[in-house]
């Protein structure tokens, strides 16, 4: 056989193999789409091609309307179900307590959390929020053995001293301070020191706050954009952290045969399942940078919101003061608070709770279908994303009478499960909010025990970018009470 005809046979054998490949791909769209035909999705729209409704998307959010301009006028036209197509995936909005409960407790069954790319890179693949199944567990369980209520018991004391240290930097001697920058920088300190025991250092919370700019941007690595100085940030941290890591490590190593597990302290139980072997060195990286990303923008927005609408309802106001007169007259003078002090304050975590259902800290967030879904009469198909919503329900007249309206005595009654979910539910509800609730009942303690304060900017606006915050920090005027 000549090279001639050899390259023939080849030519025609590859022509085949190409005439096949194609008719297999086209005959194998068509049955796809053919099947998904057959399954009536939600309706709704879903745009231009990949981009969809990206941008009005983005719109919303950035003028913090997202449920008024995006979400709710789609409920109108679509009902509470709906489908559209965000940066590149197929979604179904679900909103209602049914749907909460629905996707929230099938975690792992029906639908996985699905973070943006820029997200995965930058939290870490290894922190709890990507993790399924036993992985999940095992983090979940170091997490949440930290902070149930013996390891909360221990941190009262801890937290009041950090509160009144920050005071005493932060407000002594000033007229006029930033609420939400200064929270901000407290609730940082907090989850570092108190948590993990590493001591805040100039420089840190911006580098952190360089990490968080970068979650939802464009995963683009070029120069200059927000994305590379976020991945470089994230570096740094991983530097950081390692030391700290490894000098923990070496400490609890030497001291293991003595004194057992741990401190108490998250970082001694994540470093001590470390030298058991259940997780590795970049696991403890990622949950902590997770941890500090999770805990500091939402618990400082929710404090913010609180002071907001207790400087909009002075008789609220008044009521909440009176709770936190009794509780300092039970204590003697520069006695710190403790847990059992925390359910005296029952009237504000109602305030708080009011609030957090009034500006939720998180919008609510994307799970991703590992099955095609029945649902509300419809499938949502594999792979697609569903959104679940915090406002869905928490401006929903069928759950909250009167929804806009600023009432914290609701909270006398039980709320309907899956109704109020400013911590999410089901087995991804919030690991942190216990700390949370702590963390703004000895906040708003020792502000409103030991000054005078008033809103600067009453109707200061909410911005998004990617989490709500008051545009100008929430300016508050302060005088000291007199003893
Ligand atoms: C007011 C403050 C807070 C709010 C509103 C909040 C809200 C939430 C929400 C809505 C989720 C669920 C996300 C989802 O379903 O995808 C979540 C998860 C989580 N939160 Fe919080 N959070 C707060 C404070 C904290 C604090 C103080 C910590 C820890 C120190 C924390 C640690 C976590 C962790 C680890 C998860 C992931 C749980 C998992 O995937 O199993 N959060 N939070």
């Amino acid at each position: 056989m000549t090279v001639i005809t050899r390259l023939a046979d080849f030519l025609v054998y590859l022509s085949f193999s190409i005439f096949l490949a194609v008719s297999f791909a086209i005959f194998f769209t068509h049955y796809r789409s053919g099947k998904n035909k057959t399954k009536k999705v939600p309706p709704g729209q879903m745009g231009i091609p990949w981009i969809g409704e990206t941008i009005d998307f983005y719109k919303a959010q950035r003028k913090n309307r997202l449920f008024e301009d995006f979400v709710e006028p789609r409920i109108q036209k679509y009902g509470k179900t709906f489908k559209t197509r965000l940066m590149g995936s197929p979604t179904v909005v679900v909103n209602g307590a049914e749907a909460n409960k629905f996707f929230l407790s099938n975690e792992f069954k029906l639908v996985i959390s699905s973070w943006p790319t820029s997200s995965v890179q930058l939290m870490g693949k290894d922190s709890i929020m990507e993790k399924q199944g036993d992985a999940h567990r095992c983090l979940r369980g170091i997490v949440a053995a930290s902070l149930n209520s013996t390891g909360l018991d221990a941190l009262v004391p801890i937290i009041c001293k950090t509160v009144e240290a920050h005071m005493e930097k932060y407000w002594h001697g000033h007229e006029k301070v930033s609420l939400f920058h200064l929270t901000k920088v407290l609730t940082f300190t907090i989850v570092l020191k108190c948590l993990f025991g590493i001591e805040v250092k100039p420089g840190m919370l911006e580098t952190f706050e360089r990490v968080l700019e970068g979650v939802f941007a464009l995963p683009v690595n070029f120069p200059g954009s927000k994305f590379s100085s976020a991945k470089r940030a994230r570096e740094e941290i991983k530097e950081m952290l390692r030391d700290v890591i490894r000098k923990n490590r070496e400490e609890m190593e030497n001291q293991i045969e003595d004194e057992g597990e741990g401190e108490g302290i998250l970082l001694s139980r994540l470093v001590a399942a470390l030298i058991r072997g259940e997780i590795t060195e970049a696991e403890v990286i990622d949950n902590v940078v997770l941890l500090v990303f999770a805990a500091h923008d939402t618990t400082s927005f929710a404090i913010a919101m609180t002071f907001r609408m207790l400087g909009h309802h002075p008789n609220c106001y008044s009521t909440l003061l009176q709770e936190h007169d009794d509780v300092l007259r039970s204590k003697r003078p520069n006695e710190v608070l403790t847990y059992e002090d925390m359910n005296k304050m029952k009237y504000t975590w109602q305030v708080a709770r009011e609030s957090m259902r009034i500006f939720p800290p998180i919008f609510g967030s994307f799970r991703k279908a590992i099955d095609d879904i029945a649902y509300d009469g419809y499938t949502i198909p594999k792979g697609w994303k569903v959104l679940w919503t915090t406002y869905g329900t928490h401006y929903d007249e069928e759950y909250f009478h009167d929804p806009l309206a600023f009432n914290p005595g609701r909270f006398d009654e039980p709320v309907q499960p899956y109704a109020f979910l400013p911590f999410g539910g089901g087995p991804r509800l919030c690991a942190g909010y216990q700390l949370a609730k702590l963390n703004i009942l000895i906040f708003v303690h020792y502000v409103v025990t030991r000054y005078d304060w008033s809103l600067i900017s009453p109707e200061e606006p909410i911005t998004i970018d990617p989490l709500p915050f008051p545009s100008q920090g929430m300016p508050i005027k302060i005088s000291p009470k007199l003893a």
